[in-house]
């Protein structure tokens, strides 16, 4: 029978299969963070258990800490302090690999896992962290996992889990200028919804897809958590392996022959069934904005906020309302009329090379609006590294971005880096809650090209309004 790519994958990882269907699934790789590993670890000591295989296991730090020069200097916070300690302490105890705050490979968890090479076609990765599926992009089986989930991978390397459906979201064509991976990803949210993908592995595919490089196909992975799947994914291909060759766990010899001929084996077969599929014409997304405070709520740039009283439906009526009152909008404005207090381009959805090359190609030659802060926030020290030897760093400080070090950042406001209330953010990260930034703050999610659009612009801009004055270099 044909397979797809996520029945290769589950089919060559089942330990064993109870009669529901239920499965323990062997796990390649299991990547922790200071924040849902403090209670996984008590457990293993409770139980008097270790780390079943530390060589597959390796902790990063990334929510808690300060992204300037005050994370060298310890944390401020003591509850950020403890958990970072925490970990710290339990990499020593358990003896599993972490690496340092100030190593020059620390970053987001789901930044480094594909940079260093660990994270590779056909495997299966957990995190403690709903964004896991970013690794998706790799043409791994990647998904969020509990804490007390973490403890039980920690303790054996396997997992159970209920099957998944199959989806499928082909995206057709090419994207035109100024749009990319997030556009996509926005356009699908926006029109799935947030469940859309509810009990599903969603696999990407088609010729927008293809055509994205290995940061596009992680954005578009990584927001797939937001549109309710389980995971997602694309299927390995020649950009795969040329990112993969160039990172420093790459296979090498002969293991990389053997590997790469089973990651050639991994695409869907012709024939496979999908439980469900959705199309869209790239040609036809827009840059996107959400206006929101759910990544459905989402138009393109040159969209109207909507008038709660269109709606019918009395719950869905409410709920606009609600959006409209936090986000501090009014029915009928134009989404580019909204002036932006700070722009955040990081996290692990947009903090990668290809993004902030993305942005200085906006911002070079220009100036950043005088009533914005805003902030370029690397992936990693790998990323920031790379950026320096590009000189981004200077184009963008010269621009007036703030030049940052790598971590989660203003993402969520678990760290120094947070929006006071009523502060309106163009942010390249992946949630748009209520107060996801910081209390009483207000996002739009938007691509890096955008959030540098804005942050010119001080407003929420068009990016095909911003065509790059120059080369990068
Ligand atoms: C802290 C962590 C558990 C959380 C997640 O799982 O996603 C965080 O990364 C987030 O983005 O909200
Ligand atoms: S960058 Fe944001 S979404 Fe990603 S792991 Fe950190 S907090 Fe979660």
């Amino acid at each position: 029978m044909p397979k797809t790519l996520f029945d290769k994958i589950w089919d060559a990882h089942v330990v064993d299969t109870l009669p529901d269907g239920t499965a323990l699934l062997y796990i390649d790789l299991h990547l922790t963070h200071e924040v849902t590993t403090p209670q996984a670890f008590d457990g293993l000591r409770a139980a008097g258990r270790r780390i079943r295989r530390p060589d597959a296991t390796l902790g990063v730090i990334d929510h808690n800490i300060a992204t300037d020069a005050s994370r060298y200097t310890g944390i401020e916070d003591p509850e950020s302090a403890l958990q970072v300690a925490t970990l710290e302490k339990n990499a020593v105890e358990f003896g599993m690999p972490l690496i340092p705050l100030l190593d020059e490979r620390q970053g987001i968890v789901h930044v480094i896992g594909p940079e260093l090479g660990r994270s590779l076609p056909g495997m299966t990765i957990v995190c403690g962290d709903s964004h896991t599926s970013t690794h998706g992009a790799m043409g791994a089986l990647a998904f969020g996992i509990g804490t007390s989930e973490v403890e039980h991978v920690l303790a054996t390397q396997t997992l159970l889990q209920k099957p998944a459906k199959n989806m499928r979201v082909q995206v057709d064509g090419n994207l035109a200028f100024g749009c990319s991976g997030k556009d996509i990803v926005l356009a699908v949210i926006g029109m799935i919804g947030t469940a859309g993908g509810t009990g599903h592995v969603i696999e990407y595919a088609g010729d927008a897809i293809r055509a994205l490089d290995m940061a596009g196909r992680m954005t578009v992975c990584n927001m797939t958590i937001e549109g309710g799947a389980r995971a997602g994914m694309v299927a390995p291909d020649q950009t795969t392996f040329d990112y993969i060759a160039r990172t420093p766990g790459a296979p090498k010899g002969a293991n990389w022959d053997s590997a790469l001929a089973w990651w050639k084996s991994l695409p869907s077969d012709q024939g496979a069934v999908f439980d469900k599929v959705v199309t869209l014409a790239a040609n036809e997304i827009a840059p996107q904005v959400t206006w929101g405070t759910s990544p459905e709520d989402v138009l393109p740039i040159t969209g109207i906020i909507p008038n709660p009283a269109d709606t019918e439906d009395e719950t869905r009526r409410a709920q606009l309302q609600r959006m409209v009152d936090y986000m501090g909008l009014t029915p009928g404005q134009r989404l580019q009329d909204l002036s932006v207090d700070v722009v955040f381009i990081g996290s692990c959805t947009n903090s990668r090379i290809e993004d902030i090359r993305a942005a200085a190609a906006i911002a070079k030659g220009r100036r950043v609006a005088d009533h914005v802060r805003a902030m370029v926030v690397p992936g990693s020290g790998l990323v920031k590294l790379q950026a320096e030897k590009e000189g981004l760093d200077r184009i963008l400080l010269e621009a007036g971005f703030e030049w940052r070090e790598p971590g989660c950042s203003m993402c969520l406001g678990m760290n120094p880096d947070k929006l006071k209330p009523g502060q309106r953010s163009a942010s390249t990260s992946n949630r748009n809650f209520e107060g996801r930034q910081g209390p009483g703050g207000r996002t739009h999610l938007l691509s890096p090209a955008m959030a540098a659009a804005a942050a010119l612009a001080g407003h929420l801009a068009d990016v095909r309004d911003y065509q790059p004055q120059e080369a990068l270099s």
